[in-house]
């Protein structure tokens, strides 16, 4: 009986429909007391030879049954209401704090954990706030009313049932501590399982290159191995509480049993109390049964909690404490001053003094050595963190200064690895803006030269796509990227290894492209293959963190420094394909 404050707060998120179906399970325990009391008289009458209120008791039996079944209906149809909006809220929560949390969370956390908390975790929770707990209640409640009940017959029979009922809730809470150690170690190793099937599947392709689809599966089946473990370990703790729960009611039935007995013989009860008696016992203990039915199912939401609570409490990288929304009449300077930045734990710094002007309304391409910190430049762009020293500026206002809201509006990304839906073309492009008419889909897609290829296809824009896109080449993928950017309509556009993916037909293509799709944006590219930035109006060269070098292409293919010297590797490179 674990009452976890994060279980206890999501309830609040839905109060009204768990207390209607916490009331109607509360109306069906009354309900099956109240054929008992009317089996107990139907019994007694019986055996007294008294016939006369026969048909009365067992009709009125009969229109309890029905009621009951009515009353069951609407309970379970109510619990399902409330599971639903406990659920839907629950996951619309986590959805806006991992939307906050922004990328450097999901750097550090595995696609298939967080899918395991949002969707397997609150379903957890769904089945202990929308079952367990109105079973709770009730047993706190009903029980003690029947109990009264019992003492109105009995007293020391309700004695003896209270003592019973005590210990099936308390003893069993003896091992609280052990259940949850157990819990905890198997929704860990769910997560885990659970995170490595997810990579193995969309990895696929390169577990098959390398050869190593044998190997990864023998893992697998280890890591299942283990899970198994961890369940039946699990099980053998929260079987011992069913079973001390079942001793205790056990235990108590049959020593109300033995009082009925006694009185009966002694003849100090009526039939009618002894029959009562016998009925009632075991309708007190009705709540207990259910609960420790409801306990195992709902589990599953006790171990998932710590794992929700810790996303949902988790601070984002980046505070948003910024207000402004500036409405950008023209596409606003880019300017990085002073900026130095270390990944957590990392030893060396990413940048280590960047003093960097990107001009408004024209092309900043950014060069350098694979570790340079190109990607790392965009992302503080982009907040998904803040400098530890400098800041980055547009046209003079602090980042920092905007909500992450007029950031993420201000700036454009295509990113290294392009992410499309399974899902139609248009739908993808209509991701950056909704309510995009069919010509601005086309006029984006013609300014990033995917249009003509969009329309050669028997369904046009109604494609629809494979997971990731899959029924696109790398090219294609990377310029409906590029087209889903321009809808965003945002005075920055980001470029990240835009042309890593192609050939050099196609990389001529995506040149062009993005030359149109700079027209009127402050953009920053970064490339690995230099050809794609030659005609930017400036390049920064960076080498370890730091700006190395700022010119056009000519000047600095003429100075002999390290672009020069990225310039030999990237011929070399294209003379040998
Ligand atoms: N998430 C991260 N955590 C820790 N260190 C990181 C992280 N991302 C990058 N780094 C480190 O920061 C430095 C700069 O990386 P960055 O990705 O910015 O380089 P880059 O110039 O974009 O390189 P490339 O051209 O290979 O993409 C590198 O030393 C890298 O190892």
């Amino acid at each position: 009986m674990m009452l976890h404050p994060e279980l206890l707060r999501a309830a609040r998120t839905a109060p009204a429909p768990l207390l209607r179906a916490t009331a109607l399970l509360a109306l069906v325990t009354l309900a099956h007391a109240g054929q008992a009391v009317l089996l107990a008289v139907t019994l007694a009458d019986i055996a007294r030879g008294r016939t006369g209120r026969l048909p009365v008791l067992l009709g009125a039996v009969g229109a309890v049954l029905v009621l009951r079944a009515i009353l069951v209906w609407r309970q379970r149809v109510a619990a399902a209401d409330a599971g639903a909006r406990i659920r839907s809220n629950l996951r619309d929560e986590l959805l806006v704090q991992l939307g906050r949390l922004g990328p450097a969370h999901g750097d550090a956390t595995r696609a298939g954990a967080l899918r395991a908390t949002v969707v397997d975790g609150v379903e957890g929770v769904n089945t202990y706030l929308s079952r367990y707990l109105p079973q709770l209640a009730v047993v706190c409640v009903v029980t003690p009313v029947l109990l009264v009940g019992v003492a109105v017959v009995h007293v020391w029979a309700a004695v003896v049932l209270l003592a019973a009922v005590v210990a099936a809730l308390s003893v069993p809470r003896l091992w609280d501590r052990a259940l949850a150690a157990r819990g905890k170690e198997h929704w860990d190793t769910y997560e885990g399982l659970a995170a490595d099937y997810l990579e193995s599947l969309q990895q696929m392709p390169t577990l098959r290159a390398t050869g190593a689809v044998r190997r990864r599966r023998e893992a697998l089946e280890e890591r299942s191995r283990r899970l198994h473990r961890a369940t039946v370990a699990k099980l053998r703790v929260s079987l011992v509480d069913t079973a001390l729960t079942d001793l205790a009611i056990q235990a108590g039935t049959l020593g109300a049993v033995l009082l009925a007995c006694a009185s009966a013989t002694a003849g100090r009860a009526t039939g009618t109390g002894s029959y009562l008696l016998l009925m009632l016992a075991s309708e007190c203990f009705r709540p207990l049964r259910d609960l420790s039915r409801e306990w195992h199912a709902g589990y599953v939401g006790v171990s998932a909690a710590d794992g929700i609570a810790a996303l949902r409490t988790a601070r984002p990288a980046v505070p948003d404490t910024g207000t402004l929304a500036p409405a950008w009449p023209s596409p606003p300077a880019v300017v990085f001053s002073g900026v130095r930045f270390a990944y957590p734990g990392a030893g060396r710094p990413a940048l280590d003094g960047v003093d960097l002007e990107c001009p408004a309304g024209r092309t900043t391409a950014l060069v350098g050595p694979s570790g340079a910190g190109k990607s790392t430049l965009l992302a503080l762009l982009q907040r998904h963190h803040d400098p530890d020293a400098g800041a980055v500026l547009l046209d003079g206002l602090d980042v920092r200064e905007l909500s992450l809201a007029a950031l993420r509006r201000s700036i454009a990304v295509v990113s290294q690895d392009v992410y499309l839906f399974a899902a139609s073309i248009a739908d993808n492009l209509r991701l950056a803006d909704p309510g995009a008419t069919d010509e601005r889909l086309a006029a984006a897609c013609r300014d990033a030269g995917i249009h003509d290829e969009i329309t050669a296809l028997p369904d046009g824009y109604a494609t629809v796509l494979g997971e990731r896109g899959a029924t696109l080449s790398g090219g294609q993928r990377q310029r409906l990227a590029l087209a889903r950017a321009l809808l965003c309509d945002a005075p920055v556009l980001v470029l990240d290894e835009a042309t890593s993916a192609v050939d050099q037909r196609r990389e001529h293509q995506i040149t062009e492209a993005l030359r149109r799709a700079a027209r009127g944006r402050t953009c920053l590219v970064v490339a690995h293959r230099l050809a794609a930035v030659r005609h930017a109006d400036r390049i920064v060269v960076l080498d370890r963190g730091r700006v190395d070098d700022v010119g056009d292409h000519r000047t600095l293919a003429g100075a002999g420094g390290t672009y020069a010297a990225l310039a030999t590797a990237d011929l070399s490179r294209r003379g040998e394909r």
